[in-house]
């Protein structure tokens, strides 16, 4: 019977690696410690009953390889050996997969935490730097993704590892500042009586933002996607769009800097998720770096503070490729989610 076992020994080689997102799937094959990770063609969640069912079909017969260890980096809390994932009507079961995929091993970590794994080790062809900033030390580092919802997580930097610390860091409060601030706060949509940053800074809160605009300047809303407001927004073709899109990474850039100051990211802050890599040229204009510097007392060492948008389409991925092939190098809690044969 496959037990919850937290241990600090390597996975076994091969190591069938997942990124499940609420809506795709990417999965990769590591064979040794020395090789590239093999990725299989991206899945959507919902074009499978389970996620025991995509690995069959996406992955297993596809491949000669035949894993003996998986790692999965899933969007939802884990918690016991069945683990519902926010956004999917799949559940994951580290212990059927064992007993039913052959596996001796499986190790389940949150999204966000393989988002940090990722950036320990980012090379320039896989991030897109904002601002001036270089980077130039090897410390701290933070990673913000605006996508279907907001993630946020810390990489400390201590004792010569890398530790991932992920929270709920996206559901923070977020304040009004400027005068045109005040204005739109009473016309976003609350939850709960309050505003925080994932009611703004994700797919859902981009819409949130802009209809509050509209109402503002007396407007009926005539965009309905996220994709349709950046579009509109990146081209100049709607001048609502434009402010919208002008908010939205001012919110980002502030919103960035806060989470520099709480971790000491001084190694660097990334922005993942779906949305940050499509809006590249707005986060480049002045208000994004304006916001995250803005930081009286501590401004100056958040101009010295680099950030980068991660454009690696398969960031997560090789996060838990580098954790594979070199766990010690990295300060991963395995407690109450690792289960072995
Ligand atoms: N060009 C765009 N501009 C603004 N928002 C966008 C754009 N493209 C997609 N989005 C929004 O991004 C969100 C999807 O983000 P993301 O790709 O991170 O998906 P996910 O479900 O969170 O993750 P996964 O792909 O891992 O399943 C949706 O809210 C979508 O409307």
């Amino acid at each position: 019977m496959p037990k919850l076992n937290h241990s600090d020994v390597p996975l076994p080689f091969p190591v069938l690696m997942g990124d499940i997102g609420g809506t795709n799937a990417r999965f990769s094959i590591q064979v040794d410690a020395y090789s590239e990770a093999k990725p299989f063609p991206i899945m959507h969640a919902a074009d499978y009953a389970t996620i025991d069912d995509a690995i069959r079909q996406g992955v297993l017969s596809k491949s000669t390889v035949v894993p003996r260890s998986a790692i999965l980096a899933v969007a939802g809390p884990i918690n016991g050996d069945e683990i519902p994932l926010t956004n999917s009507d799949w559940i994951v079961r580290p212990r059927t997969m064992i007993t039913d995929l052959g596996m001796e091993d499986v190790l389940i970590i949150n999204d966000f935490e393989a988002q940090a794994l990722a950036i320990s080790n980012l090379a320039d062809d896989g991030r897109e730097p904002i601002g001036a900033a270089r980077d130039g030390l090897i410390a701290s580092r933070a990673v913000l993704g605006p996508g279907t919802g907001l993630g946020v997580a810390g990489l400390i930097h201590a004792k010569n590892s890398w530790i991932p610390a992920p929270g709920e860091g996206g559901h923070i409060d977020i304040g009004p500042r400027s005068k045109r601030d005040l204005q739109i706060w009473p016309h976003l949509e609350a939850i709960e009586g309050r505003i925080s940053a994932e009611q703004i800074i994700c797919g859902r809160g981009l819409q949130n933002l802009y209809r509050a605009l509209c109402h503002v300047e007396g407007v009926e809303p005539t965009l309905k996607e996220p994709a349709d407001i950046t579009n509109h927004g990146l081209a100049g073709s709607d001048w609502l769009a434009v402010e919208t899109l002008t908010l939205f990474v001012t919110y980002l850039g502030r919103l960035a800097g806060d989470i520099a100051l709480l971790f000491m990211a001084r190694g660097g802050v990334y922005l993942s998720g779906g949305i940050s890599q499509k809006i590249i040229p707005a986060l480049k204009k002045p208000e994004f770096r304006a916001a995250f510097e803005d930081k009286a007392p501590h401004s100056a060492m958040l101009r010295s503070i680099p950030t980068y948008v991660v454009t690696h389409p398969l960031a997560a991925l090789e996060g838990l490729s580098s954790y594979a092939r070199m766990p010690q190098k990295f300060g991963l809690s395995t407690e109450g989610r690792r289960w072995r044969r």
